[in-house]
């Protein structure tokens, strides 16, 4: 059991009550002429004011002082984040090729580098403008954001720690991020990081359109994969200006470009909220396992956690999901991933241990990127075992992690993904160079 000084709102979607000092609600209402204990009133919109009510996200957040008493904005060089993902693009570069990445490095010391400091971007599709796509960041850092917050204007962050665990706190209250957990934060929502061991490295799934949701089930039924109830959500909690004095540095990812602002008074002064727009972790290790129990490859939809939906039924714009431990049953079935060609553009990430569909190469912190009809799958020496293996029921996946950050878009990578970062592994194609020519012709008088 990982450790977590902190205490949560529990469900998924909810319309939660919070208040870190009682009576910091206002009955009934939502902007009462005067606010409880002096507070002011702000409303933090995750949809538009009239998107049906399925889709309809906003909390109230009651604190000491509105975000808007601060400094102009001014920007900052933010060279390796990229949002901007078209053909044209000085930043980007389109291949069909298969990629994979080593994992990528840890800050060298002494360079002091925090969460938003360390954001590199590897790949994505779309902008945030036409708010319209996606992409994939990676982090490492090595210091502590103390006094600086950071809200995304873009869209939605989902992080994926794979080393370090991360102590955010947000408006909304603290939440303690391990790795095998993951949480989302939401555009605009304000939050600042810090790392528990030191230094941190994960993976960041960013949707610029809509908001992650919990998937459909289907003849599934009403229970299964990620339950509602493990998602957790934080609890009010302040702090007062005059315990913690300023000035504070508030930057922004606006358009992919980083903006930063400054303001005497800390912006974690919310003493209560209420509304169903809020931050949540979710811990991977509760996510319930569903497989075939007779034979074939499921494809691995099947292992959703979350989905950002397009508006086309049942394509997304992108889905998080994930390869946990489980057992194994099937029967006459080759059990690791199959061959495929995918309409679908595949983000690969490494968080614990190995992955059944390779036999090597793809560590903890690195990363493979299978682009729209590139072909893919085990490579020879995976193929060979699992060809030849005894198919009893066995655990696979123990003490591993892997996941997918799945898309319906095509991905550009970005130069500092596909150079820069001097991570790609050149000689990835040869992993199936060794796959042969088994065909046995049948004889004659078969
Ligand atoms: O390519 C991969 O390793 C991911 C993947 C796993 C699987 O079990 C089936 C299809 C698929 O794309
Ligand atoms: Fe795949």
């Amino acid at each position: 059991m990982s450790t977590d000084p902190y205490t949560y709102l529990e469900g998924f979607g909810n319309h939660f009550t919070s208040e870190a000092v009682h009576g910091a609600l206002p009955k009934n209402q939502n902007t009462p002429q005067k606010c409880p204990y002096g507070l002011y009133a702000e409303q933090l919109s995750g949809s538009a004011f009239t998107a049906p009510r399925t889709h309809n996200l906003r909390s109230w957040l009651y604190r000491i002082r509105p975000s808007v008493v601060h400094a102009p904005y001014e920007p900052v060089k933010s060279d390796l984040l990229v949002s901007h993902f078209s053909i044209n693009s000085e930043d980007c570069v389109v291949t069909p090729t298969q990629l994979r990445w080593s994992p990528f490095d840890l800050p060298a010391k002494p360079d002091k580098v925090d969460f938003i400091q360390g954001l590199k971007t590897v790949a994505g599709a779309g902008e945030p403008s036409c708010r319209s796509g996606l992409a994939v960041h990676v982090y490492t850092a090595n210091s502590n954001m103390d006094q600086r917050a950071f809200y995304n204007s873009d869209g939605d962050f989902l992080i994926v720690p794979q080393h370090g665990v991360l102590d955010i706190t947000t408006e909304f209250g603290k939440m303690m991020v391990h790795p095998n957990e993951i949480c989302v934060i939401q555009r605009g929502v304000r939050y600042s990081v810090n790392l528990m061991g030191g230094e941190a490295r994960g993976y960041i799934l960013e949707v610029f359109g809509e908001h992650f949701e919990l998937p459909d089930l289907g003849p599934i039924g009403a229970n299964g994969l990620a339950n509602p109830r493990d998602f957790l959500t934080p609890k009010a909690a302040y702090i007062n200006d005059d315990e913690n004095k300023g000035p504070w540095d508030i930057i922004t990812k606006f358009n992919g470009k980083l903006f930063k602002t400054s303001q005497k008074h800390c912006p974690f002064d919310v003493v209560a909220w209420h509304g169903n727009y809020a931050p949540y972790k979710y811990d991977l290790a509760k996510f319930c396992v569903i497989n075939t129990v007779s034979y074939d490859h499921i494809d691995p939809s099947i292992f959703t956690v979350l989905t950002c939906k397009s508006y086309s039924p049942g394509v997304a714009i992108a889905d998080f999901v994930i390869f946990p431990p489980r057992w194994a049953v099937a029967e006459g079935t080759f059990r690791p991933p199959y061959f495929h060609r995918n309409c679908m553009s595949e983000f690969m990430g490494l968080i614990l241990g190995d992955y059944d569909g390779k036999s090597g190469g793809f560590l903890p912190g690195g990363g493979s990127l299978h682009s729209p009809m590139t072909p893919h799958g085990p490579d020879a020496n995976v193929f060979k075992a699992a060809s030849e293996a005894e198919l009893k029921p066995v655990r696979v996946a123990d003490g591993t992690q892997a996941f997918m950050f799945e898309s319906s878009l095509l991905l550009s990578t970005t130069k500092w993904g596909l150079k820069t970062c001097g991570k790609v592994q050149e000689d990835y194609y040869k992993a199936w160079g060794d796959l042969e020519n088994n065909f046995q012709m049948p004889s004659v008088d078969q």
